[in-house]
């Protein structure tokens, strides 16, 4: 049964990447179906009002309401997972990106201007599971960005998608590292040369070439991840004594 994703935003055309290359390709093949919504259309008056002043004042404007409560209770479903990107919510990670390629059916509720008025997802959070999540410490102007990212993330492990099936254990920071340079013809570029081990033929030396490069690599550009792989280990060997 493919996944399926629907993605409300007021600007839809945003979206309209997802139907090239690769998520095209999935389209096509029929490994996920894509719905893209205007907000606009569940808009009530003649201006098609989507925003609002904030109660309590302040910058900028709110998302209404009631625009977003009847587009989703029209967009989700009995089995729908809604996905809210926002700079306040919590991290997106790969480990996350696994858990919504299992779901049958993800909504993506894109915000702009301050965001969505918080009632919209009290309320569907009643008959649904609602993640409020961020794809990074930097602030957007809008969700759609986000929802480009996650969907690449997600759909990029339905199963059929890529060409060489990258199993969940050799992704990237699956073994929680960095992973080193890649290299290819010619062997010398530029007065630059291959690493010769990476030309041995010896597997063995060459594994241990390329985690010594991504232990590097890690240690040099994020040490935090270290720390962690670090405080697994320890607790793995707690679990083993
Ligand atoms: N995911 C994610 C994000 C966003 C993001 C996501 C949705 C919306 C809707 C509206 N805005 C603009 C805004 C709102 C409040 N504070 C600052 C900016 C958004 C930003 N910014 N940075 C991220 N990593």
């Amino acid at each position: 049964r493919p996944l399926r994703i629907d993605v409300v935003t007021i600007f839809p055309e945003y979206l309209e990447p997802l139907r090239a290359a690769l998520l095209g390709r999935a389209l096509d093949r029929g490994l996920l179906e894509l719905g893209v919504h205007d907000l606009r259309d569940w808009t009530h008056d003649v201006h098609r009002a989507v925003d609002d002043a904030p109660y309590g004042g302040g910058p900028g404007m709110v998302m209404k309401p009631q625009v977003w409560g009847d587009a989703l209770d029209d967009v989700c479903g009995e089995r729908t997972r809604l996905i809210v990107p926002t700079p306040a919510g919590r991290p997106f990670t790969q480990r996350l990106a696994h858990e919504y390629a299992e779901q049958e059916h993800l909504v993506f509720a894109c915000g702009r201007y301050e965001g969505i008025d918080q009632r919209v997802l009290t309320d569907a959070a009643r008959r649904m599971p609602v993640d409020e999540v961020s794809i990074g410490d930097y602030v957007l102007v809008g969700g759609e960005a986000a929802v480009l990212v996650i969907a690449e993330a997600v759909v990029r492990l339905l199963p059929g998608v890529l060409g060489n099936p990258v199993s969940a254990e050799q992704d990237s920071f699956s073994d929680g590292l960095l992973e080193g340079p890649s290299y290819t013809r010619p062997e010398v570029w530029r007065e630059l040369a291959v690493p010769s081990v990476l030309r041995s033929g010896n597997h063995a030396l060459i594994e241990r070439h390329r985690r010594d490069e991504a232990l590097a690599r890690t240690f040099h550009r994020r040490p935090d991840l270290l720390e962690r792989l670090a405080a697994d280990d320890l607790d793995a060997r707690d679990r083993a004594v």
